[in-house]
């Protein structure tokens, strides 16, 4: 590829209450930290006015808080409306790269469950998930809750946000960085990938 040439990276997300939000602001910032990268931080309330874009991105990085053990009913919403803009098109986001993340008030609160779910979902596009590839952060007598991926996960970045706390102070920033760790590891790869597709075309 011409090392001049960006790559693309969405970062597709709901939040309720503006806690998944600043996440997916940190994963945001951490894709933008790999040289030659624009991102584009789509709500999936304006989802409409991004479906010609987000065929153009090299990797769609997605969010959602987990409300009663799964992606939100906003997200599942955009998350269904994909069968119609993307999957039933001939598979539009075939081989793109795809994350995940998520934010809940529980230490664990399901989390996996969400993930889980988010990666179903690339699966379903024939897109390739990209792990957190952080070991887990917080699990002996040494560590501490400042730890990167401090809740343990490897399927996607995991935030908790205390329920008694507005977005201003929460998530924590060890969630936060773990969130950009994510952004910039897809950004990272997804030059690779592109790098390699253009040396063997
Ligand atoms: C409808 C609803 C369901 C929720 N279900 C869960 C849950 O299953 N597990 C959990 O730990 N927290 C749950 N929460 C708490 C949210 O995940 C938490 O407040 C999160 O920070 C909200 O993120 P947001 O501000 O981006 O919407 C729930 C909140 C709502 C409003």
């Amino acid at each position: 590829m011409n090392p001049d040439e960006s790559i693309r990276i969405a970062v597709v997300h709901h939040s309720g209450y503006g806690h998944t939000a600043r996440q997916a602001q940190a994963v945001a910032d951490g894709a933008a930290q790999v040289k030659g990268t624009d991102v584009l931080l789509v709500k999936v309330e304006d989802i409409e006015q991004h479906w010609d874009a987000l065929e153009r991105c090299e990797a769609i990085i997605f969010g959602a808080p987990t409300y009663m053990g799964s992606a939100s009913a906003q997200f599942k919403t955009f998350m269904d409306a994909t069968s119609r803009t993307v999957f039933a098109k001939g598979g539009l986001w075939r081989d793109k790269l795809a994350a995940g993340f998520t934010n809940s008030a529980s230490r664990s609160g399901d989390k996996l469950a969400t993930l889980q779910q988010l990666s179903i979902f690339a699966a379903q596009h024939g897109m390739h998930w990209v792990n957190l590839a952080l070991p887990p952060g917080h699990n002996n007598s040494k560590s501490t809750e400042d730890t990167l991926n401090r809740h343990g996960f490897f399927l996607g970045a995991a935030a908790q946000s205390n329920a008694d706390e507005s977005a201003e102070t929460a998530p924590p920033p060890a969630d936060l960085l773990t969130a950009e760790h994510l952004g910039k590891r897809v950004a990272s790869l997804a030059r690779q990938l592109s790098a390699g597709r253009h040396a063997v075309a």
